[in-house]
């Protein structure tokens, strides 16, 4: 006997059996587990990222596991023509990847925001516009990962959280323009909050935040769960997202004076 946990697990990979999914930036990290998961659940998959051994891992890993097809894109994503990436026809465009940042203090080095701005948002939003016209012939998905650090100021995150930021502003009014299109392609914003990847990045700031990080597994799958569902918004952990998001609302200044307190800022480099 399945709890309803299992049941819906099991609506949602019917789901997702035989359909096909892009997932940008799957040679490591969440992405990588989100092409795991849609192999097993049996979709035609593409990925991209820019290291082509890794990706060809992952291609391997996710045959194995029972993917009805898989293909690989290597290339930047500053650069890369969104047609390229195109299959026949697409059922959900899975928006992941992210260019490298560091967690401290901006020093005011506009290049970085710059090209952050280039990889995080304007692919994004490039790879959307060639998608649409697919994905509202088939009634597909858009879901784009963000981040708790999109929705609430962090003093360590400048040029990551301007590029987040406006990845809401961007897929919030889309959604609107859709709606007034009639036209049903649902778009998905995910909020995260600290998730374990495992990198030398997010490793770096486990000495300035005691919070623990969420596994990458489940994170992953909630994210598939979300766009199939065609949910607004994801927040996973849930309750990590939600309260800070509820107190963002109504009273900010306490907010932002908790997102500084959980930090040991005496440990963030100054130089
Ligand atoms: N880890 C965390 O704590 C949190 C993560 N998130 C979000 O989750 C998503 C996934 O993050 P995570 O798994 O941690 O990230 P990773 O750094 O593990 O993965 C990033 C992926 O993007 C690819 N990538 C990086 N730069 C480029 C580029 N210029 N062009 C194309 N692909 C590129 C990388 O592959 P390659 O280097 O081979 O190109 C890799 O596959 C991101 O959107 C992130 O903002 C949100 C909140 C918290
Ligand atoms: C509202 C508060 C109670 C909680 C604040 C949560 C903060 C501390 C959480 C929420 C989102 C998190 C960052 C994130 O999204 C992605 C990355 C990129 C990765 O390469 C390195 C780690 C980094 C910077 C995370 C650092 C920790 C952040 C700011």
């Amino acid at each position: 006997v399945l709890s309803n946990h299992g049941k819906l697990l099991c609506v949602i990979m019917k789901m997702l059996k035989g359909k096909r999914v892009i997932v940008t930036g799957a040679s490591s990290g969440i992405g990588e587990q989100m092409a795991y998961h849609l192999a097993r659940m049996g979709s035609h998959i593409l990925i991209t990222a820019r290291t082509e051994v890794k990706l060809q891992k992952v291609s391997t890993q996710c045959r194995e596991l029972g993917a009805a097809s898989i293909h690989y894109v290597s290339g930047s994503m500053e650069n890369m023509s969104p047609q390229s990436c195109l299959l026949g026809g697409l059922d959900m465009l899975i928006l992941n990847h992210v260019g490298s940042t560091h967690f401290g203090y901006f020093k005011g080095d506009i290049e970085h925001p710059r090209k952050l701005l280039e990889i995080n948002v304007l692919s994004y939003v490039a790879m959307t516009v060639s998608a649409l016209p697919m994905l509202k012939e088939s009634r597909g998905s858009v879901v784009a990962v963000s981040s708790l650090a999109g929705k609430v100021g962090n003093p360590f995150t400048v040029p990551y959280s301007t590029t987040k930021f406006a990845l809401d502003g961007f897929f919030s009014s889309l959604r609107q323009m859709l709606i007034v299109e009639n036209a049903n392609v649902s778009i998905t914003l995910c909020v995260l909050g600290y998730i374990n990847t495992g990198k030398a990045a997010m490793k770096a700031v486990s000495h300035v935040i005691c919070n623990k990080p969420a596994p990458k597994e489940e994170c992953a799958l909630e994210i598939i769960k979300s766009g199939a569902l065609r949910q607004r918004e994801l927040h996973y952990p849930y309750i990590s997202v939600t309260i800070p998001l509820i107190l963002r609302d109504w009273v900010p200044d306490f907010l932002d004076a908790l997102t500084r307190n959980i930090m040991d800022i005496e440990k963030v480099e100054r130089t």
